[in-house]
């Protein structure tokens, strides 16, 4: 029985590009952390220790860093599509170039109400996120929000379900609805467009469809967020979700004589639900 190279790919990761727009005295900031992988016909490395056809992971973090410069960072899926056609042109052997990014936000510091030009303060928690992948047969972006924490403290309820001899939870009417949600959006197509509207236009419709349906699941709310994305993008072929459902249980207060309706309770750690979904469009399956 032979023993053969499968499925393999390399690059840099986790890069770390910060990017200063200084053209003007108000300064532009973009802070991404890219990682690159090539893939294709890579067997000679593997099997014989052969570089010959090898663009080094260093030179693919360099080149990261060269187009932040000569290309720029208007938007993260325009430099990640730059990227990714950039390596594979230099690459001879490979067929594939895949770029992801993260990108961390950054807001202006406010001194009196007003947005300091060129001192910044780091915006917590979400994080955006795209991997484009460039290939012989055409390009594919999928766009993401990933450590998006939200919570609503009423309009959700979890009743009705499915028992055996080994269920207790009891039905829940209203409850606390919280999870750190991470959202990837597949686009149709990579041609160009205004990515980062798209981006914005999605969290804001993710955000107020969480906060307005009344929730029977977090089941249901991912489907109507999903739902909403699709009715209003259609660029957008399908939309994924995951969702720890960080559980908050009512603290029992009889023992120090107090009543609690639904106002203390412990945010558990682990275990937690896990839910996740994808919406897509009827013809795309
Ligand atoms: O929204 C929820 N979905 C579930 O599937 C589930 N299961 C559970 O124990 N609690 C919850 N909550």
């Amino acid at each position: 029985m032979g023993i053969v190279l499968g499925p393999n790919q390399y690059g840099k990761a986790e890069t770390r590009v910060v990017r200063i727009v200084r053209d003007t005295p108000r300064h532009e900031i973009r802070d991404l952390s890219v990682s690159t992988a090539l893939r294709g016909d890579f067997t000679a490395a593997h099997v014989e220790g052969d570089q010959s056809q090898v663009l080094p992971t260093d030179t693919q973090k360099n080149t990261a860093f060269a187009f932040a410069k000569s290309h720029g960072i208007a938007s993260p899926e325009d430099y990640g599509l730059a990227l990714a056609r950039r390596l594979l042109e230099a690459a001879p052997s490979a067929t594939g170039a895949t770029v992801r990014v993260e990108e961390y936000a950054w807001d202006r510091i406010l001194v009196d109400g007003v947005g300091h030009d060129h001192a910044f303060v780091r915006r917590g928690g979400e994080v955006r996120t795209t991997e484009v992948d460039v290939s012989t047969s055409g390009a594919q972006v999928t766009s993401g929000i990933k450590d998006l924490v939200v919570l609503k403290s009423t309009g959700s309820e979890f009743k009705g379900f499915l028992r055996d001899e080994y269920t207790t939870l009891p039905d829940a009417d209203d409850r606390i609805l919280a999870t750190s949600l991470a959202a990837t959006w597949r686009y149709a197509d990579a041609v160009e467009r205004d990515w980062n509207a798209v981006h914005d236009d999605v969290r804001t419709l993710v955000l107020a469809t969480f906060a307005t349906t009344y929730s029977r699941a977090l089941q249901q709310t991912l489907h109507a967020m999903g739902s909403a994305v699709l009715e209003a993008h259609g660029e957008i072929a399908e939309i994924s979700f995951s969702a720890p459902n960080k559980h908050h249980f009512l603290v029992d207060l009889e023992p120090f004589g107090l009543e609690n309706p639904g106002e203390v309770f412990i945010a558990a750690d682990r275990p937690y639900g896990l839910i996740e979904a994808t919406v897509c469009r009827e013809d795309q399956g």
